[in-house]
This record gives C-alpha cells, structure tokens and sequence, in this order.
C-alpha cells in the first residue's frame, strides 16, 4: 500500500485537536475531510478509518511509542507504530527511522497481558467494567473496539425495504436484510449522499438502537412523548410505527438538537411531530398523567456505543459517569409522571453498565415516583453476543 505523507498530515492534525484541544473524534474527522475537497472515496475512508483505529488504540500505542505525543514529530511516530502493528510497509522517511516491527511486536505481546493496555482503556474505567459486568467484561471491552457494522432503517412512511435495496443497488450499494425494518450495508460507502437517503427513504441507525422504539409498542393515533429526543433517531422511528397518524411529543433541553430533529423529519415525512425544547418543568407538569406512551431514551455514559464513539473513553471520568447516573434517576423519577394510568413507558440507555440500567429500574420501583409501575420487559445487548451496540431497552407499565 502506497503512504501518502498528505494523508498522514491530515490524521495527526485531526489527532492533536481531538488528544489535545477537546474535539470530538466524529466532528473532527468530518472537518478534517471538508478542508479539502479534492480528495476521493479511499483518501477519505484512510484518513477517517486510521485516525479512528488510533482514537481506539491510543493508550496502547502511546504505550509502545514511551510517551504521549506533544509534538508532530511524535505523532508522526504514533502513526508509524499504527501503521507497522497493522501490516503496512512503512517508506523510508525520517520520522518512521527507528521503527522496527519485531521489537515492537515483542513490546506488543508484553503489553497485551494487561487488559487495560491491551484495549487501551483508562485503569478506572477496566476495574469499573469489571465491578459491573465480572467475567463478561473482557469479551465486552473487546467487542466494543472493532468497526462497528453499518445499519440502515427503512423509513416505512416513504418506502419499503424493497425499494430502498433496489435504489441503493442503482448507485453500487448492496445492503443485506436484518430482521424488521433494518438492512446491514455490505460495504463501505457515503450513504448520505444517496438519492434514497436524500428523498428520506432510510435513516442509518444501529441495529440495537433500533429495537427501542418497537419496544414502546405504540399504535397509531396514541399520544406519545419522546422526552429526551436529541436530533430524533427514535422519534423518527416513533413516527413511522405511528403511520403519522395520531400526537408524537419530542422534547429535549437542547433547542439546538431539535432543529436538526426538524429537518430530519421533513425529509422523513413525518407529519405528527411537534417538537419542543424543555425550558422550564412546566411543560412535563401539564403532561402529567397524558401520555398513552412515554420514551426516556436517557443521557448516558455512551458505553454501549465505543465503536462509534471511541473517544469517549478518553473523555469520561468516574465523576461523569455518577452525574449521569444521578440525572437518569431523576428524569425517571419526573418524566415518568407524563405517563396516564394503563400507559406505558421505555427507558433506554446505550451503556453497558448494570449501574445505569436495571440498577436504576430497581433504584425507582421503591421509590414513591415508582408506585403502580411495573417492570414488563428488559433486555441487555451486549455486542459480543448481539454484535451491534450495547443498549438497554426496558417496557414499564403504568397501573395505576
Ligand atoms: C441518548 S441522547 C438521545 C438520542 C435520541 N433519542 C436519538 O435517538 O437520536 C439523550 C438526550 O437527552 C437530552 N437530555 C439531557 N438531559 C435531559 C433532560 N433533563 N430532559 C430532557 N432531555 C435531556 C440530551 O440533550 C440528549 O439529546
């Protein structure tokens, strides 16, 4: 495989902002692809692949490399080190010079005896997985540093899995069906510049990610709440199981978060979303008792969701995690009140960790807010054994 040193300028550039300045990978990796325009499909799958792939392994490669890289020089050297460990030849240049690929394979085995190093993690974060999950944390952590796969939902307001496997095939797509609406996509490819995804046939949405809303078992014409519905993954969903007819509520703290949920739903044709940011707890106060259905589809650690988000583990901390926990704890115990009795609700989360899941169902039943509830399903995705992200769906229902 040929090296260019462009390519290789633009992954450290997008590395130092992400270790160094705070960025966020998946907003830094798509700066780092519009700042030139000239670049194909490949440079941009290499630049945006290999400076996920070193996101993921950071902790482990700054292991090898004796140092956490300060200067461009050194994250050239980080590179390298990438580059060897995933058998590709590196040229003669004179920031790779004292790289050797045995010695660093010998320094690799030494290094893959300890898990935390060897799934580049942070200490705390290897003995909180293991606290939380015992003997199934190792093949966890794993799983959550491979690529994760691509999935698409067919939009059932505008098409059917058909047509949108037929549409995509026009453009050198080929998606395979899942079960339910989902589709894995095969290869590789720029999907949002599709003409299927523009005319709002599909959305991408992990497999896990997609049994939340089917969860909910909502009928059409119900009135139903998506409390924490950020850019609206879920409340799109809502509405195709809705068919568009009945009141779909989306609401989130973040107005900002809405717009794009606005934007996304006119592509949807979705008709029966009124969507409104949360700016005082009056609006949860006049739902109180209204809802037919209510999602809680809650802020969380994101650990379910590594593959895609790897910086995240570089980014949270157990005082984060904590304040999470507490805030899930209390929007289960307000939001839960939209809900009428007979009503029922979903509380999701995309982590891994029994502490934001079941822990917080059993936290709430005791408690006066959980009074007449009952816990009706739960499910635990795990993507070693489920092989999309980690996800908590659990159906509560309201009986009194
Ligand atoms: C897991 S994300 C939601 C993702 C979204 N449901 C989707 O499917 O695309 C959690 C959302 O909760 C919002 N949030 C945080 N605290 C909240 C609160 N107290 N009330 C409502 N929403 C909140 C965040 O802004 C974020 O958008």
């Amino acid at each position: 495989m040929k090296l260019y040193a462009a390519h290789l300028h633009a992954i450290a550039e997008a590395l130092q902002n992400i270790f160094r300045e705070g960025a966020y990978a998946d907003r830094e990796i798509a700066r780092i692809l519009k700042a030139d325009k000239r670049r194909g499909s490949n440079d941009r799958a290499f630049i945006a692949e290999h400076t996920y792939a070193i996101v993921r392994y950071y902790r482990l490669y700054a292991h090898l490399a004796g140092a956490e890289p300060q200067t461009k020089a050194e994250w050239w050297r980080l590179m390298g080190i990438h580059l060897l460990l995933n058998g590709i030849d590196l040229p003669d240049w004179r920031e790779f010079k004292d790289l050797d690929r045995s010695t660093l394979q010998s320094a690799l085995e030494e290094a893959r005896t300890d898990r935390a190093l060897r799934e580049s993690i942070p200490d705390w974060l290897d003995v909180l997985g293991e606290e939380q999950l015992g003997a199934e944390w190792t093949a966890t952590i794993a799983a959550l540093n491979e690529q994760a796969p691509v999935v698409l939902r067919v939009n059932r307001l505008q098409a059917d899995a058909a047509a949108v496997t037929e549409s995509l095939a026009q453009e050198g797509i080929v998606v395979e069906p899942l079960a339910g609406d989902a589709l894995l996509v095969t290869e590789r490819k720029n999907l949002f510049r599709t003409k299927a995804f523009q005319r709002g046939l599909f959305e991408v949405q992990d497999y896990s990610s997609q049994q939340a809303a089917p969860a909910l078992e909502v009928e059409p014409g119900q009135l139903v709440v998506d409390a924490c519905a950020g850019a609206g993954g879920k409340s799109l969903h809502l509405a195709a199981l809705m068919e568009n007819k009945g009141r779909l509520l989306s609401l989130d703290i973040h107005g900002w978060k809405l717009e794009e949920l606005k934007r996304r739903a006119r592509r949807n044709g979705v008709t029966n979303l009124e969507a409104r940011p949360i700016t005082s707890t009056k609006i949860i106060k006049r739902l109180t008792g209204k809802a037919d259905r209510v999602l809680l589809d809650v802020p969380c650690s994101g650990l379910g969701v590594l593959r895609r988000n790897p910086d995240a583990k570089w980014k949270l901390s157990p005082e984060s995690i904590e304040r999470v926990v507490q805030e899930q704890q209390e929007i289960l115990t307000n939001y839960s009140r939209m809900v009428k009795p007979g009503g029922k609700l979903v509380y999701a989360t995309c982590s891994v960790l029994p502490r934001e899941n079941g822990d917080q169902l059993r936290a709430f039943l005791p408690s006066p807010a959980g009074e007449g509830w009952e816990v009706e399903e739960e499910r635990s995705l795990l993507p070693q054994r489920d092989g999309y992200d980690g996800f908590f769906i659990s159906r509560l229902s309201r009986t009194r």
